[in-house]
């Protein structure tokens, strides 16, 4: 299943929470949405499964080259207010859930045993869910809107309140989704998470989309220039080399490195002997900063604060 997603924007009373966004989601891909709290994540995530419509733009399904009108069959969604009976067992309350998207409990039985196994519930599932934690509660949410297994999975924050172990578990589910030619969307906040899943990524911000694509498409939008880190005399260094025309910044890493990052255009190779000069340098090489260090330098940059 594909999505197209043409410059759409959603607007509430006061703030526009999409603005003018567009992405391609493809199967058999991981898309992840990341931005702050507020960037507009869930409201676009709540347009792709239909419960609101665009002020402006489309969003296109297509299936097999068709396209098609999204019905409750098609997908799975994880929504970011989880809704399960408090008062009934886990087992309850999936059956339940199986049940309104008319599987039979016969058919699926077998299926529900295997999640409940792997996310290690099979001897509480009997027990009411208010007796269950967060991280718990969270993993028989997950199972629930998988256990109909669509073609187009969308999970808004999939990985909050679990624990690292449940985290990775997570990870590989949805890993293996992919391997099955399922299409999967995400929000989620754990960066270093999405750097290992996910093909495509739309970092926004207020709405808007701030970088989107593979992690070295973002790369190369945020930070277009590389990073240097050079082994040397940090504070001396700090104070020769901040002044040159070529330096765009410089950023003491510790007493024996820094991080420099030249203006466009700059001929390093030719640029090192005349650095090396002012200050001694012991050795200097190219960094690929992770997606959660350009996320947080990027954010910081727009909104001057930081939330994650
Ligand atoms: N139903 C609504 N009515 C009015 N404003 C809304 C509504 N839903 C979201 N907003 C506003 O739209 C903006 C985007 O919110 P949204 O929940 O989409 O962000 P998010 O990226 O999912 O945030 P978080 O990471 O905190 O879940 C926010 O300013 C929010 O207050």
């Amino acid at each position: 299943m594909r999505l197209s997603v043409n410059n759409v924007t959603k607007r509430y009373r006061t703030v526009t929470a999409v603005d003018a966004i567009s992405l391609n989601i493809e199967p058999g891909k991981i898309q992840a949405l990341l931005g702050p709290n507020g960037a507009g994540k869930s409201s676009l995530v709540r347009m792709l499964v239909g419960l609101t419509r665009p002020d402006e733009g489309e969003i296109l399904v297509e299936n097999n080259g068709e396209s098609i009108e999204l019905t409750y069959h098609d997908f799975a969604y994880l929504p970011e207010d989880r809704g399960l009976y408090q008062d009934r067992s886990i087992l309850d309350n999936l059956s339940y859930i199986a049940s309104l998207r008319g599987l039979k409990l016969s058919d699926i039985r077998d299926d529900i045993d295997r999640w409940l196994e792997r996310f290690e519930l099979t001897d509480r599932k009997d027990e009411p869910l208010r007796q269950m934690s967060k991280g718990n509660q969270q993993k028989v949410q997950l199972i629930a809107t998988l256990l109909h297994d669509p073609q187009l999975v969308i999970l808004d924050e999939p990985f909050s309140g679990l624990d690292p172990v449940n985290q990775e578990h997570v990870l590989t589910v949805l890993s293996e989704l992919r391997e099955r030619g399922k299409t999967v969307v995400l929000s989620a906040h754990q960066m270093a998470l999405v750097e290992r899943l996910a093909d495509t990524m739309l970092l926004m911000n207020k709405g808007r989309a701030v970088a989107q694509g593979s992690l070295q498409e973002i790369r190369n939008t945020l930070l277009p220039e590389p990073i240097y880190r050079v082994t040397t005399d940090a504070q001396l260094a700090m104070e020769k080399w901040s002044g040159s025309e070529q330096v765009e910044s410089i950023r003491k890493v510790n007493d024996e490195q820094v991080e420099l990052i030249f203006n466009k255009g700059t001929e390093i190779e030719q640029l090192w002997p005349s650095l090396a000069k002012q200050v001694p340098i012991k050795a200097f090489a190219p960094i690929q900063p992770g997606l959660h260090d350009l996320y947080l330098d990027t954010i910081r940059k727009q909104t001057g604060e930081v939330q994650s």
